[in-house]
């Protein structure tokens, strides 16, 4: 099965939603807690300033010519803060001064192409919404009870149906596609040097023929939106390692560790770097995947739009994410006997692919699985938080 062909409510293999029963996992419990508890998992709101998140995260910036070129022992260290800051914050920064051309070609295009009239959009607009256009609507979070506000382009690997306008779109989305792959080939063998595994296992498969494109168009609030509805819901991306650009409108936020919502930001000439579920597989939950939002952040920004180009790099589909030895006795080194089994059950050996399914099934993207499909990913130690409908209509697989 190809996998950014499932007919689905959005596209696929983007983000986990946060579930929208609290997972029973003691490893889940921020998120679970995040979502059951509104103090600390606020609705948005537009309301000038009403929820303003202030505070930034202050993601680590690194040149990662200044690792390359540093000496040993150096490198070492540069290296370790590397990693750290994708495993501690799950988000970090990178300078890319050169790429500042194509990203601001891109940003032209998706404003020229946002700006066109929504039924010329929809010219673009593909049944099972895995590549193209999207309007607002499309696409809403597990358990939200409202969409995100936003518009989007997907562009898979191979795109071929460009819009017209504006013209260069599509040549300008295949550079920074291609640029994007390398810059992520590049990460993954700093990532595969902080976990000190042979760079094969860990950015081998990287290919420009599994990585997608998002571009995202989040409108200006206007006063007749709904206050719970946000630009993107809080979510944990499905994918290795994401990439983008930070936006003159800010609005992105991780939820950190200790439960608290801090603005994503980043200085011009760098790109924001944040891990993805496979990763987290691979490394048995020790570079995990950071829960996210995006949301206007009110105050003079309230009536803004922001336009946003997240690169999604991806692993192949039949990569195993079985987790790396070293990984599990780091993250288990403290546990006793039975409590790495327990923890080890939420990192099975499975696919990218078996992943990325049991979690379209979790989120309701895949509404129907077959019998079959639920029952080997169950068999396989997927779909731990399947939905109820799912669970009621597959009792005896789950009970037994
Ligand atoms: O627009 C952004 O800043 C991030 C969007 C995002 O998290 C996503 O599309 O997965
Ligand atoms: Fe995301």
């Amino acid at each position: 099965m190809q996998i950014t062909t499932f007919g689905s409510d959005s596209p696929p293999f983007i983000q986990r939603n946060p579930p929208s029963t609290p997972p029973p996992s003691p490893v889940q419990d921020s998120i679970s807690q995040a979502n059951q508890n509104p103090s600390i998992y606020p609705a948005a709101s537009i309301l000038p300033g009403s929820l303003a998140i202030e505070e930034d995260a202050h993601i680590p910036l690194f040149d990662l010519d200044d690792i390359e070129n540093a000496p040993t022992e150096i490198r070492k260290e540069l290296i370790k803060q590397f990693g750290d800051g994708l495993k501690d914050i799950g988000f970090i920064a990178i300078k890319a001064p050169s790429l500042s051309a194509i990203i601001k070609d891109v940003t032209k295009s998706m404003k020229t192409y946002f700006a066109l009239p929504l039924e010329e959009k929809m010219k673009d607009w593909n049944s099972d919404n895995s590549k193209g256009f999207s309007e607002q609507g499309r696409e809403t979070a597990a358990g939200a009870t409202h969409a995100d506000r936003k518009e989007t382009f997907f562009v898979p690997p191979h795109f071929k149906k460009w819009p017209q306008t504006p013209p260069e779109f599509g040549q300008v989305m295949e550079r920074y596609h291609t640029e994007l792959t390398n810059l992520a080939i590049k990460v993954m063998r700093y990532v595969a040097e902080y976990l000190e595994e042979p760079t094969e296992n860990v950015s081998e498969t990287i290919d420009t023929a599994y990585n997608l494109l998002r571009l995202a168009y989040y409108p200006a609030p206007k006063s007749e939106d709904h206050p719970d509805s946000v630009w993107a819901n809080a979510h944990e991306d499905l994918n290795a390692l994401t990439l983008l650009p930070p936006t003159k409108v800010p609005g992105l936020q991780l939820f950190t560790k200790d439960e608290r919502w801090l603005s994503v930001t980043a200085p011009e000439g760098s790109l924001i770097l944040n891990t993805g579920l496979q990763l987290e597989r691979l490394t048995a939950g020790l570079i995990k995947a950071t829960l996210h939002r995006v949301q206007n952040p009110g105050g003079k920004y309230t009536y803004q739009a922001r336009h946003s180009s997240i690169f999604f790099a991806s692993w192949a589909p039949e990569k195993s994410l079985a987790p790396l030895k070293k990984c599990v006795e780091k993250i288990t080194e403290n546990m006793s006997e039975e409590e790495r089994t327990t923890y080890l059950l939420q990192y099975p050996d499975v696919t990218v692919q078996e992943n990325l399914i049991s979690r379209l099934i979790e989120m309701g993207t895949i509404p129907n699985p077959t019998r079959e499909q639920v029952a080997e990913l169950h068999q396989k130690g997927l779909l731990q938080r399947p939905p109820l409908h799912v669970v009621e209509e597959f009792s005896d697989l789950f009970n037994s």
